[in-house]
């Protein structure tokens, strides 16, 4: 039996400490970002090559095949997909898109689609006609479809249409095609890019976030939201970086990049779409920005630092216009006038900026000048938000000059890494430094082994550790695990805390732990006689000041019970509580195949000044006590 007593004493828990680490890892166009279409502007391929025609698929005797486009819809989109009609065709041709491994067919959804079409050497007669896009099995059962009109002509031309699904389709092995008679376009080479098909989005935003993934973010009420990475910020080299000014706009003028997870990012998903669905979602941004070194371990050269910091060079954006874009003042400043023209007149909140990630890859030249000539020239320009330095794993940083107020800390282990650290901030001295445990999840399993999903045994220890964030906010002011999210047929690391098909979320066994720490933050934290690492229960408890209830988060790594006995000191006047528990035999996951292996539950029991609790094993409880 473990004896707690706590008093009225302790510190207030910060507003931000339970949030969501993000980049485009798995997760971005696919996922998060609600473009169906794969591979919709050709950005970033090699013209003719099989990879350029990623998704495409032609449909009947047409001809498909992406080129460098005589005439580009913009300088950002050379490429576009050549359609060729042998002369003769009288039977439908067209082309398919497969999605991003699927695309979901939900009725009710209306579909809001657009491209760019032209006819490069248009017939001296205009031809005109209509082409059928359309929602279809593979196997080419129609589920909606409508016709889009058009002529030839040797401009581009923006098509937009919508469409309404009128049943559920399980299965993802769906196509959208456009396809128009044969006889319509024989022996006509037309030219199409930016081929976009949109479902509803979360909050009806155009060029929005997916609705479900979205919802199952809210649902743990996160506080903040880094992004834009994560390595994923960095770039193989600096010109691969992400850049923020390509990000912005409309979408024909965004190039997309290389990321670095494999794979192109489009860019779609871009800083203002970020900073809009960050606010729909209340959240606040903690925004990354590139500090000079990239993944080829690259820094650099001192000497050209400011071009990335505040002097605007050949296209080239800095840092200073990108903080400007979020909270500048549309009326005097050009960046902010950009984000106004996009929807948004007013400032979008920001009070953190981490100055690159994981630098300390880079031997010297963070220490050297990175760090100072990013903080000093942005910490003069906009003195009111705070800096947030990169270090390693734990909390002995190194010194840095300025020297920073907040880090960012990183750790992936195994469950008895998590188990053993419990106490980790406990032992650091209070000397007004502030920590961020950006990126944290249990990785392996004790014995080495990599894990696909993660498992209750993680899920606990990471649990445990987190029980250290409550006890130790008066340093801690967030923490988020990492990664996020994971499309399940295109996935660069597991385990992640959200796994997703087109048309499926996978809540795992972390999440509903991320979620509980979340929901139950409260702003208050009460001492309490602590536990050390090595015994298997951890405990903490927060109160939310106005709801007048105290949150009693009881972790028990252990396979077997264990009895916990609160004392409290007062007697609350409501004498039932009800608690809510995650709990499953070690080993268990929720996966594609078992999605609900593990969930939480709610019970209810006798609260008093005294509050006897059996923890089962490898549990995390959470009881309400109300006063
Ligand atoms: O290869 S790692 O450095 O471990 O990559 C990790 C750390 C990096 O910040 C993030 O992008 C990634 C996975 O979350």
């Amino acid at each position: 039996t473990f004896d707690v007593t706590f008093s009225t004493a302790g510190h207030n828990v910060p507003s931000t400490l339970y949030g969501l680490m993000y980049e485009d890892i798995n997760s971005g166009d696919g996922g998060l970002y609600a473009e169906l279409i794969q591979n919709r502007a050709f950005q970033q391929v090699t013209p003719g090559t099989s990879t350029a025609l990623t998704a495409w698929a032609a449909l009947g005797s047409g001809k498909i095949s992406v080129v460098k486009s005589s005439s580009p819809v913009s300088p950002a989109l050379p490429n576009a997909l050549s359609f060729a009609v042998p002369s003769g065709t009288t039977s439908t041709v067209g082309f398919t898109n497969s999605g991003f491994f699927g695309i979901p067919v939900t009725a009710g959804w209306t579909y809001t689609g657009s491209f760019y079409y032209r006819t490069p050497s248009p017939p001296a007669t205009k031809v005109s006609g209509s082409f059928t896009a359309d929602l279809r099995s593979t196997g080419g059962t129609v589920f909606t479809s409508t016709t889009v009109p058009f002529t030839t002509s040797a401009t581009w031309q923006q098509a937009t249409f919508t469409f309404t699904a009128s049943s559920t389709q399980t299965s993802v092995q769906n196509l959208f095609a456009l396809s128009v008679g044969g006889s319509t376009v024989s022996g006509l080479t037309m030219e199409f890019t930016l081929i976009s098909l949109f479902p509803p989005t979360f909050n009806g935003r155009t060029n929005g976030f997916r609705m479900d993934l979205s919802e199952t973010l809210l649902d743990m009420k996160p506080a903040f939201f880094r992004f834009p990475g994560g390595n994923n910020l960095e770039g193989e080299t600096a010109a691969d970086r992400w850049a923020w000014e390509n990000t912005v706009g409309d979408l024909v003028d965004r190039p997309g990049r290389v990321g670095d997870w494999g794979y192109i990012n489009t860019d779609g998903l871009g800083l203002y779409e970020y900073l809009q669905w960050i606010e729909d979602m209340d959240m606040e941004p903690i925004m990354a920005v590139y500090a000079g070194y990239s993944l080829n371990g690259a820094s650099v050269a001192s000497s050209d630092m400011q071009t990335y910091v505040t002097e605007a060079i050949n296209q080239a954006s800095p840092i200073e216009f990108l903080i400007n874009f979020v909270i500048g003042d549309a009326s005097t400043n050009a960046q902010a006038a950009i984000r106004a023209s996009m929807g948004h007149p007013d400032p979008f909140t920001l009070n953190y900026i981490e100055i690159g990630n994981e630098d300390f890859f880079s031997p010297t030249t963070y220490a050297d000048y990175r760090w100072a000539d990013l903080y000093n020239a942005l910490h003069a320009e906009f003195p009111q938000l705070h800096y947030i330095a990169t270090s390693a794993t734990s909390g002995n940083v190194p010194s840095l000059s300025p020297a920073p107020t907040y880090w960012d800390l990183h750790i992936y282990s195994n469950p008895n890494f998590f188990i053993n650290g419990a106490f980790n901030f406990d032992i650091l001295s209070r000397n007004g430094l502030q920590f961020f445990q950006g990126e944290y999840a249990t990785t392996t399993q004790n014995n080495g082994a990599a894990l696909q999903y993660p498992f209750i045994d993680g899920s606990i220890a990471e649990a445990a550790y987190m029980a250290g964030f409550d006890r130790n906010s008066d340093i801690v002011f967030a923490a988020s695990y990492a990664p996020l999210l994971n499309h399940v047929s295109s996935t660069q690391w597991t385990p992640d805390l959200i796994t997703f098909s087109p048309n499926t979320v996978i809540r795992s066994t972390s999440y509903y732990v991320q979620q509980l720490f979340s929901l139950y933050k409260g702003d208050f934290y009460l001492t309490s006689t602590t536990n050390t690492a090595s015994t298997p229960v951890q405990w903490s408890v927060t109160r939310d000041t106005s709801a007048g209830q105290y949150f009693l988060k009881v972790i028990n790594t252990a396979t077997s019970a264990n009895t916990v006995v609160f004392t409290l000191p007062f007697t609350p006047s409501h004498t039932t509580g009800t608690g809510t528990i995650l709990t499953a035999a070690s080993g268990t996951q929720n996966t594609p195949t078992s999605p609900n292996a593990a969930v939480p539950s709610s019970f209810s029991f006798t609260a008093g000044k005294t509050i006897m609790y059996n923890t089962p094993g490898l549990s995390l409880s959470v009881l309400v006590v109300t006063d």
